[in-house]
Formats: structure tokens, C-alpha cells, sequence
């Protein structure tokens, strides 16, 4: 296996101290994937002191030396060596009260969460794999080391991290550790919302992600009780042949998995179920769901403390998943000044997505508007075509020299200005707009 040079030249650092050092966790796992991990840890038998003393002329910080972890700078990059551990009780389905260090490799391998994670390896060992992980690996199966129901006890994240790989590697669960992922799943209560969230974002832009949120999703519903009223829901209009979840699921599944795109694709309709009214048809209609959508979505998205960026952009995506192009260009522009340009794309793509997890019933047609929306967008880009103030050739200065005083009519007057641009066509000329705004302000008597 080639390692990373580092990593290598760490090892033999403790080695020529004499200590025993493997790579080990998840950058072994990703190795024999084929994968370039994202970071290497290392596990010796050296106690932390003594890994302190073998890396006197390296920069390095005690980052848990209470766990025996040491940090170790080198060719600029940061490794962690973690002393082979045993863990404690975890009374708080977290962190162990305790840990004892121990010389056996095998033992540091056993406290660990999937068989697939619990494999170390160095040039002079090769592979240490004590729990056959390579052979899940192979056979693409995320399996706990020994008991499950003891695994996700001491850590109950670790119920999503198991759903985590299983979508990100398109792996199955094997069926032991899918049981008592059903049985302990709301331990997931006990975890920090940090650390749930970055999970489940991974989660939801995994390959399998679909498959893994439909089969998982009482499991889900511990972190997002919300999506439960989606379950089962039946749409029950002309638009749908899926019920809700199938049809949240289809879009989210044909978007490119980026977390932002993904996340509002899981709730882009979940306002659906308290909106819902029926005509004398029986037909189902959800009269005003993209608010209802985006007010749900709210709650969550803070609950999960997620960035405010992050949370700005999904809910308006949300709350105009349903704009639907009807091939006017104004219309473009008119999201664009609300979305900007690089939201309205995405905008776009969302659509695409609800469209084709919608029936078929003027599907055509709709992603026939979807198609020359777009073409506008990149006409208004490549144009450089006016949709907001900052692009009119005209500014707040320009309408101060016309002798308004007041900020609030120079707001009004470019509002009006661009409204002229957008929607009646008139050109974005200066001397046009100069005599536009001479017109509004006669007309209103603003500097009367
Ligand atoms: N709740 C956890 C977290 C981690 N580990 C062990 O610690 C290793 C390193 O964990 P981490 O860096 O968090 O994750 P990786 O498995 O490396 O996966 P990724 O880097 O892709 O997140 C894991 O491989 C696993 O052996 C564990 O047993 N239980």
C-alpha cells in the first residue's frame, strides 16, 4: 500500500525509538478503497511522553494527551499519534470516563466502530486486521466491531456515521447492526448538534442517500421529527403519481449532491401536510406550501445550527421551488434581483428536480419553460442585461444632483428606474433615466 510520506516518515521516527506505529481508521479504509484519505492518524504503543520526547525537533501540541492523542507537525501538514487505548464506560453515550493505554494493537482496534474502520497498517506488518474488515470492505458491508448494541452505546453517533458510509459508499448494513441501529436510534438524542449535522450533511450528498433515508427513516425522524408527517402522505392531485416522501426523495435524488441543494430538496414540500385541502374531486391542493415549506424549514435548519448563509440560501430556494418560468424574460430578471445570479441557477436545477419527481402530466411542457429560463439567464449574464440597482447606469448621486433631499424618495426613484428597465423595456442610458427620474419627480412633487 503506499502510504503517505509523512505518515511514513513518522512511523519510522517512533521505530528507530523503538516503538511500534501503524496508520490506522479511516485512512486505511479509504487506501484500500482506492480513495486519497483526507487526513492519516497513527497509533503507537509509545506513551504519550515518550511520543513527545521522539518528536523534540518537530513542532507539536497536546491536542487530548487525557486520550493520549499528540499532534505532530510535519511537511507542514498536521498528524495525530494516539497511544493504543482501551476505552472506559461512555455512561454519557459520547466520551469514555476513562481510558487505559494498552501495548496490544488489537485491543485499540476492538474499541472501534465498524470493522471497515478498525484495521491499522505498516510496511513492515503489512495489514493488522483483526475483525475481517477487509473482507467487508470487499463485500461492501458496514458492520460493527463485536456487539452493536454496546458499539452505539459508547457512542450513538455512531448510529450515523454506520448511515453516513452506508450512502457514501453505497454499502449495506449488515443486518445485526441494522437491528440495533433501529433499537438504540434514539440515543441519537444524546449527541451534540454539531456533530450530528455534519453527518447527516455528508449523509444526504452520499451516492446512496435515497436508498439509505427511505430505509432509515424512523431513524431520521430522531434528528428531524418534522419529516414523520411526510411519510405515507398522499399528494393526490394530477401532478403527483408519487406520495410526498417518494416524491421529496426523487428530487432529492436527482440533484447534484451538493449539502445546500440536498437539504432543500428533503424539504421543499414538508409544508404540504398542514396546508393540504381537497375540492369537490377529491383532488388535493396545497394553496401557499412553499411558505408553510420555508416557516418548517426555518425551524429545523437553526435547530441544526447550521450557518446562516447556508440557512438563507435554502429557504429562498424553497420558498420559490414553484416559480414556474412561463418563458418571460422578465420573470428571469425579477428572481434574479431577489436570488442573485448563482442562486438562480440553482434554482433552476432545483426545479428540474421537482419536475421530474412530479407525474408526467405536462412534464414536457414545464421542463420545455425550464429550458428557455435557463437560456435567458446565461442571454441576461452574457449581456450584462439589467436586474438589479447596482447594474442601472444611473446612481443615488445622479438622483441627489436632481436636487432630492430625501433618502427614501433616491430609494423609491431607482426602484422605479429599474422597474422602467425590467419591465417596460426602456433602455439603461443615463440620459434616458436622468429624464425618467425629472418626469417621476415632477409627478410626485418631490421637490416641492
Ligand atoms: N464515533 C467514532 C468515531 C471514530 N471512531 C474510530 O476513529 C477513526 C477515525 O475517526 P474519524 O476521523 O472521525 O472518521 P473516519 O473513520 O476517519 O472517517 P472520515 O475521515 O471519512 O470522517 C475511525 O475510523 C474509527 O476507527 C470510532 O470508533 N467511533
Amino acid at each position: 500500500m503506499q502510504i503517505n510520506k509523512n505518515a511514513e516518515k513518522l512511523i519510522r521516527q517512533l521505530n528507530n525509538q523503538g516503538y511500534e506505529a501503524f496508520i490506522v481508521g479511516g485512512c486505511v479504509r479509504d487506501y484500500l478503497l482506492g480513495l486519497t484519505p483526507h487526513d492519516t492518524d497513527i497509533c503507537t504503543n509509545a506513551l504519550p511522553e515518550q511520543t513527545k520526547k521522539c518528536f523534540e525537533a518537530y513542532h507539536t501540541f497536546d491536542t487530548g494527551i487525557k486520550h493520549g492523542t499528540i499532534s505532530v507537525v510535519c511537511g507542514g501538514e498536521v498528524y495525530e499519534i494516539t497511544t493504543y487505548r482501551i476505552d472506559g464506560d461512555y455512561s454519557d453515550n459520547r466520551h469514555p470516563d476513562s481510558v487505559s493505554f494498552t501495548r496490544n494493537i488489537n485491543e485499540d482496534l476492538r474499541r472501534r466502530d465498524f470493522t471497515v474502520n478498525a484495521m491499522a497498517y505498516n510496511a513492515e506488518y503489512g495489514l493488522v486486521d483483526p475483525y475481517g474488515g477487509k473482507n467487508d470492505l470487499k463485500d461492501k458491508i458496514i458492520r460493527c466491531v463485536g456487539n452493536p448494541d454496546t458499539r452505539f452505546n459508547e457512542d450513538a453517533l455512531r448510529i450515523l456515521r454506520a448511515l453516513r458510509f452506508a450512502s457514501v459508499y453505497g454499502f449495506s448494513i449488515e443486518e445485526n447492526t441494522s437491528k440495533s441501529i433501529f433499537k438504540n436510534a434514539d440515543l441519537l438524542k444524546n449527541i451534540a448538534t454539531e456533530r450530528v449535522t455534519s453527518e447527516f450533511l455528508k449523509l444526504i450528498c452520499g451516492k446512496d442517500a435515497v436508498k439509505i433515508l427511505d430505509a432509515y427513516r424512523k431513524t431520521i425522524a430522531v434528528i428531524i421529527p418534522e419529516i414523520t408527517a411526510m411519510f405515507n402522505f398522499d399528494q393526490n392531485n394530477i401532478h403527483h403519481s408519487y406520495d410526498l416522501w417518494q416524491h421529496t426523495l426523487t428530487a432529492l435524488g436527482t440533484i447534484e449532491p451538493n449539502p445546500i441543494l440536498r437539504m432543500t430538496m428533503l424539504l421543499h414540500d414538508i409544508g404540504k401536510p398542514p396546508v393540504k385541502t381537497t375540492d369537490n374531486s377529491g383532488q388535493s391542493h396545497f394553496q401557499g406550501h412553499q411558505l408553510e415549506s420555508k416557516k418548517i424549514a426555518d425551524k429545523i435548519l437553526h435547530r441544526l445550527r447550521l450557518p446562516s448563509d447556508f440557512i438563507n440560501k435554502t429557504l429562498l430556494l424553497i420558498e420559490y421551488h414553484d416559480v414556474r418560468f412561463n418563458g418571460s424574460k422578465k420573470l428571469m430578471k425579477k428572481v434574479m434581483n431577489v436570488l442573485g445570479t448563482e442562486l438562480t441557477k440553482q434554482l433552476l436545477e432545483v426545479e428540474y428536480a421537482d419536475i421530474s419527481a412530479q407525474s408526467e402530466y405536462q412534464r414536457e411542457e414545464k421542463l420545455g419553460y425550464l429550458e428557455t429560463a435557463k437560456t435567458h439567464l446565461n442571454e441576461i449574464i452574457k449581456d450584462n442585461e439589467c436586474f438589479k440597482l447596482s447594474q442601472l447606469d444611473i446612481n443615488g448621486k445622479d438622483v441627489l444632483n436632481l436636487g432630492v433631499k430625501e433618502g427614501r424618495d433616491v430609494g423609491n426613484i431607482l426602484d422605479y428606474l429599474l422597474m422602467l428597465v425590467v419591465d417596460a423595456n426602456v433602455p439603461n442610458k443615463k440620459s434616458i433615466l436622468i429624464s425618467k427620474a425629472k418626469e417621476y419627480i415632477y409627478g410626485n412633487q418631490i421637490n416641492k
